[in-house]
């Protein structure tokens, strides 16, 4: 009540007394930062044994820090990397304000940590999940235990590989429109080089520097071309379309659509974290001070204005696809079991999950009314079946459908939602449902935007890669034509993108040395005893454990990136770009790489809470390079250097251009 009070009072107050308190939260940070760097590290501290990160740096950088300074000057997992080599597979460090973190990258002990028994006890740590609720609201890689388990459960039928493997086409039709943008920003930087359009005039997704680099040696069609820019874009149509039909038409309009501007900010505050947030969100942890978390600052009002624009059209989007599901539930069930969808059975069984919140109407709903919503069941009282009607479907009637009929993943998902051997409390609920749209684009579009542009960078960095690759996607595109397009990949570039060893190969290692998501943070819920593969020494050198106490409440830190650079796994090359290293994988890769999960891939991480969309990100990715390499060459800007920066997924930047921000620019010269 009294801390309530309080959070009014700083709401209201005036900015003197405001920032008084501010300043006093901050001194008990800082407090406490300074008792975790002493008393907690000399004398109440029952992991000293754990070998220690140490970092050069001031020590005010290390009170307010820890040893996080040091981590995010590096590249993404290089300052980890340099401590396994110093420290081994087993040692802690400092986060901000001093949180004290443990780091594993040994393969036996991540197996344990994310598999079946262990993976809800050491959920994402509480400040991941404020900041990712803030932005994304409740979803499945928000929720935790139970509830996890149960979404989870109805999702994941939507990312089977044969689910994964009809939407190629959908893919495809992106990745054809990428390669036609792509050739025409080349058209248009000829253009202007021959004095046929205007000098200055800058392209949609040019920065300046792009537009200035002289191309004298690249005669004929080339441009200098934010591979990254136009990568975003195209993912983001992807999964608009792949995931729940909606048409976001960004490679063309850029974020006109209004539900697109919501996304792309919800993913700006997701991406950039500053230290003010990082600072509210530290103390929001604290008993009491959870409503600071609502303090109206000029983020927060912009991430609740998209969150409420993202709401509005998910609400629609799931409603539509409801009653396209009800349709063909209508057209599939045998006609005994149409008596059971009697009026009242119905209305029994339906939610409500239409009409707009604010009043406002959204392009769907305008469509709808035009009439374009053709596929409806309604009993005779109008009532739509919506996926909450529990059993309507027997098994039979359930897979039939599920497997007769595709669309996007979010039909799939409520399709299972509506399967027979669901209880009524197993089943999402509208809510859950409508969390399913932003949960599919915030995981998904720019996870797979960043890996497609570090793909890239890396098959320009390495010609004979490119070259290899090449001529595999056109010896596939030539057999492809020959053999006729019909059935599933009808339309398709080279049909079947997973039968391409190379291509995988090329995929699988730009995961695992430029994986778009560095890192993620897990917590003990419980005191652990986490085993290892390899003993680790303790600080004084003079015993060895095979395995690693986890006190109650500890942070982990999970090291993707850093695992993917370990010469202790991969070998001294780990640092190169080597994709042949996955050739034969099971027979070739090092034994204890094949110890990873996946096996030796850990981008996704593993267990119940691995990447759900994992194998949906790997045809998107491999169908756009196809498509980009049968028509384009990429290559890299000569003395143009490249620096990375984590916000939630790598980013790149060009030393020297900071302030375009974070793009991919290269070489790209039409075949
Ligand atoms: C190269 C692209 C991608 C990478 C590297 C990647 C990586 C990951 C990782 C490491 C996690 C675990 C995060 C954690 O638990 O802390 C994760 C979770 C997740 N990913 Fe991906 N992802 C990619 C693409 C996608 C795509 C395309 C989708 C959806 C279409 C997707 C949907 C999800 C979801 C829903 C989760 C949460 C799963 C759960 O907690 O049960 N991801 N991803």
């Amino acid at each position: 009540m009294g801390l309530a009070f309080l959070g009014s009072a700083l709401l209201l107050a005036p900015l003197g007394v405001a920032a008084a308190l501010a300043l006093l939260f901050g001194l008990f940070l800082i407090s406490q930062s300074l008792y975790r760097l002493t008393i907690g590290e000399h004398v109440l501290n029952s992991w000293s044994h754990i070998p220690a990160a140490t970092h050069q740096g001031s020590l005010l950088s290390t009170i307010l820090m820890g040893d996080f300074g040091a981590i995010k000057a590096a590249q993404p997992g290089e300052q980890h990397a340099e401590w396994i080599k110093q420290l081994g597979s087993v040692f802690r460090y400092r986060h901000m304000f001093g949180t004290p973190r443990i780091f594993i990258s040994d393969p036996k002990a991540m197996l344990y940590i994310h598999g079946p028994a262990r993976a809800y006890k050491y959920p994402k740590s509480k400040s991941t999940r404020i900041f990712l609720d803030a932005v994304m609201g409740e979803g499945l890689i928000t929720v935790e235990g139970e509830k996890h388990r149960r979404e989870r459960r109805i999702i994941s039928p939507a990312f089977t590989n044969a689910a994964v493997r009809e939407l190629q086409p959908v893919m495809e039709k992106h990745g054809a429109s990428l390669a036609a943008k792509i050739g025409s920003i080349i058209d248009g930087a000829v253009a202007r080089r021959s004095g046929r359009a205007p000098a200055g005039v800058l392209q949609d997704g040019e920065s300046p520097p792009d537009a200035q680099v002289a191309l004298h040696s690249w005669p004929g069609s080339s441009a200098v071309v934010d591979v990254l820019f136009w990568a975003s874009r195209t993912a983001l149509d992807v999964i608009g379309d792949a995931g729940f039909n909606y048409q976001f038409n960004s490679l063309d309009n850029g974020n006109a659509d209004e539900l697109s501007e919501a996304y792309n900010n919800l993913m700006t505050a997701c991406m950039d974290v500053d230290l003010v947030q990082a600072f509210t969100i530290l103390l929001s942890e604290i008993r009491g001070l959870g409503w600071m978390r609502g303090i109206p600052t000029r983020r927060q009002k912009m991430i609740a204005s998209a969150r409420a624009t993202s709401q509005r059209y998910a609400t629609q989007i799931v409603s539509r696809a409801k009653q396209e599901i009800a349709g063909e539930v209508a057209a599939t069930i045998v006609p005994s079991m149409k008596h059971q969808l009697s009026a009242a059975n119905l209305r029994k069984r339906t939610s409500h999950g239409s009409g707009l919140r604010t009043g406002q109407r959204t392009p769907l709903e305008k469509s709808d009314e035009s009439g374009d919503d053709k596929a409806t069941l309604v009993a005779e009282d109008d009532a739509p079946i919506t996926s909450r009607a529990p059993s309507i479907l027997t098994k039979e009637a359930f897979d039939d459908v599920q497997t007769t009929k595709s669309g996007s993943l979010l039909h799939r998902v409520i399709r299972a939602n509506m399967a027979a051997d669901l209880r009524a409390n197993e089943r999402l609920t509208d809510e859950e449902l409508e969390g399913v749209p932003a949960t599919f684009l915030l995981a998904g579009s720019e996870t797979s935007a960043t890996q497609t542009s570090w793909t890239l960078r890396l098959l320009a960095e390495h010609p004979h890669v490119q070259e290899r690759l090449r001529a595999e996607i056109q010896a596939a595109k030539k057999q492809h034509a020959l053999e006729g397009s019909a059935g599933t990949y009808e339309g398709c570039l080279v049909g079947d993108v997973h039968a391409l060893p190379y291509l995988e190969c090329c995929i699988k290692e730009s995961l695992r040395l430029m994986t778009a998501l560095p890192s993620t943070v897990r917590e003990a819920t419980e005191d652990d005893v986490v085993p290892l593969s390899k003993a680790y020494r303790s600080a004084d050198g003079k015993s060895t454990f095979d395995s690693v106490v986890i006190p109650k409440g500890h942070e982990l830190f999970v090291p993707i990136a850093a695992v993917g650079l370990d010469t202790e796994l991969w070998g001294p090359d780990a640092a190169e770009y080597k994709p042949e290293r996955w050739d034969n994988s099971a027979t070739q890769l090092p034994a204890a790489v094949k110890a990873l999960p996946g096996p030796g891939l850990f981008s996704f991480i593993s267990g119940p809470r691995n990447c759900v969309g994992q194998r949906f990100a790997q045809t998107e990715i491999k169908v756009l390079l196809a498509h980009l390499l049968c028509d384009f060459k990429f290559e890299v800007v000569p003395g143009w250097e490249l620096s990375q920066r984590q916000m939630i997924a790598r980013r790149a930047l060009i030393v020297g251009q900071e302030q375009y921000g974070t793009r991919m620019p290269l070489i790209v010269s039409r075949l």
